[in-house]
């Protein structure tokens, strides 16, 4: 079975593949200094929870922060007797090489998602990603990632403002019926909410222009549910598509002798 670890600046993932369906999806917060050691102890204890059954002979990482991989490295080793494969490594092969600026480093989230939404949709799509940042992925008709946008995560625009301005409370985002706000957190909620649908929807409708092919457009990450609300233009949510797109990188390597 594989065990596929999915770290993003806030929260790490990992999932259990069985070669045909998720068994588990677990969630922690994101350190660089958490041990092997205290990773088996949160790991082997929830899947205990869940009853699971994993007999781990593979792991697969993608990284958006660069230190953690180090631990990890040492917990696949030491509890499961594997060398993980690292999405963006030379040893871990992709489907389709990137096509981006020379000396360009792409986020390893970012290949997965591609390999995901190419092996579901088989390209020509843009992937609205929703974690600390907000990134779009443009995945070409041939599967390589081309791309895209970065733009600041939601919950940290939020943060900011709440920072930013002494007199502005920490909200959470959430859908307010009305743009007009007639109370403070109602004004921040339209800015945020509105605002960034306004992004959305903007940045999907330059993409497709400047693409100039028709596109699919999957969103994913945990704000893609609530943005799908305001009709920013998503064809498809799909909330396992990073993982998804993991499972696609290993397969390929295993099939290619790299895993
Ligand atoms: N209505 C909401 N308001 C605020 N946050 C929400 C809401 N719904 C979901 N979330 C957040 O979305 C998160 C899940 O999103 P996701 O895993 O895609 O990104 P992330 O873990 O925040 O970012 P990264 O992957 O960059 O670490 C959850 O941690 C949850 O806090
Ligand atoms: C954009 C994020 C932060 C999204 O998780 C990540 O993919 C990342 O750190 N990327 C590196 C830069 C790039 O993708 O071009
Ligand atoms: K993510």
């Amino acid at each position: 079975m594989l065990l596929a670890i999915d770290c993003g600046n806030t929260n790490t993932v990992f999932s259990i593949w069985d070669g045909e369906k998720f068994l588990c999806t677990l969630r922690t917060s994101t350190h660089h200094a958490r041990t092997a050691d205290a990773y088996f102890t949160w790991y082997s204890t929830l899947v205990k929870h869940y009853g699971i059954e994993a007999d781990i002979t593979d792991v697969i990482i993608a990284s958006t922060v660069p230190r953690v991989v180090f631990n990890l490295r040492v917990f696949a080793d030491r509890f499961f007797g594997c060398r993980p494969l690292v999405v963006g490594k030379p040893d871990c092969l992709l489907p389709v090489p990137p096509r981006i600026d020379e000396g360009t480093v792409p986020g390893p989230d970012r290949l997965a998602n591609a390999a995901g939404a190419f092996d579901r949709h088989g390209g020509n799509v843009v992937v609205v990603d929703f974690g600390t940042a907000t990134n779009f992925d443009v995945v070409a008709a041939d599967g390589a990632y081309v791309g895209g946008v970065i733009a600041p995560g939601v919950n940290l625009s939020l943060e900011a403002l709440h920072q930013g301005a002494a007199a502005l409370p920490h909200i959470d985002v959430s859908r307010p019926e009305k743009v007009i706000g007639t109370n403070t957190v109602g004004c921040i909620q339209s800015g945020v909410y509105w605002g960034y649908s306004g992004l959305i929807e903007g940045l999907i409708a330059r993409i497709k222009a400047e693409y100039g092919m028709p596109m699919k457009v999957v969103g994913t990450g945990g704000l893609a549910p609530l943005f799908d609300q305001a009709d920013v233009g998503f064809d498809a949510i799909e909330d396992d598509l990073t993982m998804h797109g993991l499972t696609v990188i290993h397969r390929y390597n295993k099939e290619n002798g790299s895993a």
